[in-house]
């Protein structure tokens, strides 16, 4: 008999397909509404592998799941699955690392240029009908080349941004990071700097580090007001890494220039968020890796993981700390 596995979102044919090959399977196929937790729970309780993402991996929902023997996000950040419990139950938990790096690297590329040069307001200004009712000069940015990128993570995707704002637009690049990466520094002429240095030297400060204890509100109003007056702020990791309150604050406040954002505390984004009303933010849904081809390769990343975890496998990605 093959394993059953349950997937928790709509998936692309050809995935359908190569899970079909390998297992009886259930798909929920609802894209504009989550399953709800108790059903979510039943069906865990006979499935062997699931593909879980955007949903709590808890001990909740893991306590009756007795034959599970994988979960796979479709996602490099785990920071919703609950690792001690998944150990606890013998559970691999698996992700998708490496695939997204260079399409997440793009869309931050494109939050630091939006940041900089003020491309979402102008494009509201323009579509609103204004262009010629204020001079050009009330539009002026920052230029990016030449100009200092701080990293905050100098992982994957972190070296992928370096990549492209060393040799793409002669940035000097500094990190902070958890360990040294003695081979960025070489490959970028990259410097890494305790965090509060970084904060003060950045033209712009890039976050991509993944959701943890550490790196809980790890910009908040003290971290702010070390930045320059003309610094950007873009966030690629997680909403909560930053504290939002007091980003919208230094905003309001101008004791930043800007921020671009992909990721936020709750999301959707409220209707009523106070960042909804400001000028100098660019905003974007949560979609670093979603462009067609890289989700798709994402989705049978996450796939090839459950199917090898069913079959008593290790499968290739499984998440750090349940290696
Ligand atoms: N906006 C979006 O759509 C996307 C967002 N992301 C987010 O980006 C994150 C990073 O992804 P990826 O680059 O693949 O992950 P990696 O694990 O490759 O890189 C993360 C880096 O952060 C560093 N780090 C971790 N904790 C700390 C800390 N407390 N202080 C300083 N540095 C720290 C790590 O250091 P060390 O090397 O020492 O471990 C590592 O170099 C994901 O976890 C996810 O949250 C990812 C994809 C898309
Ligand atoms: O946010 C996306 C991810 O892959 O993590």
């Amino acid at each position: 008999m093959k394993p059953y596995v349950y997937i928790a979102h709509p998936i692309p044919a050809h995935v359908e397909a190569y899970i079909a090959e390998h297992c009886e399977y259930k798909i929920w196929n609802d894209e504009n509404k989550k399953v709800p937790q108790d059903q979510l729970k039943e069906e865990l309780k006979s499935a062997d592998g699931a593909i879980l993402t955007g949903y709590d991996v808890d001990e909740t929902l893991l306590a009756d799941a007795e034959n599970l023997k994988v979960v796979s996000t479709v996602s490099v950040g785990y920071d919703r699955y609950d690792t001690a419990a998944l150990k606890k139950h013998n559970v691999y938990g698996t992700h998708t690392p490496h695939v997204l790096d260079e399409t997440v690297a793009d869309l931050i590329f494109g939050l630091v240029l939006s940041g900089g040069r003020r491309i979402a307001e102008l494009h509201e200004y323009v579509k609103g009908g204004h262009w010629g009712l204020e001079p050009d000069s009330a539009f002026y940015g920052y230029d990016i080349h030449q100009r200092t990128l701080g990293l905050i993570g100098m992982g994957r995707i972190g070296e992928k941004i370096a990549k492209r704002a060393r040799f793409g637009f002669d940035m000097d690049i500094r990190y902070y990071n958890r360990s040294r990466k003695p081979e960025m520094e070489e490959k970028y002429d990259a410097v890494r700097l305790e965090l509060d240095d970084l904060l003060a030297q950045a033209d712009f400060v890039v976050l991509i580090v993944p959701l943890t204890e550490a790196t809980h509100q790890l910009i908040g109003e003290r971290e702010l007001q070390l930045m320059k007056s003309s610094a950007v702020l873009i966030n690629g990791a997680r909403g909560p890494v930053v504290d939002e309150e007091a980003v919208v604050q230094a905003l309001k406040e101008e004791t930043i220039f800007s921020a671009a954002l992909d990721v936020f505390e709750n999301e959707p984004l409220p209707k009523d968020h106070p960042l909804l009303s400001l000028r100098n933010v660019t905003l974007t849904p949560h979609i670093g890796s979603a462009t067609r081809e890289t989700d798709e390769a994402m989705m049978m990343r996450a796939a090839e993981n459950m199917v090898q975890g069913v079959f008593g496998d290790t499968p290739q990605n499984v998440i750090k700390e349940l290696r």
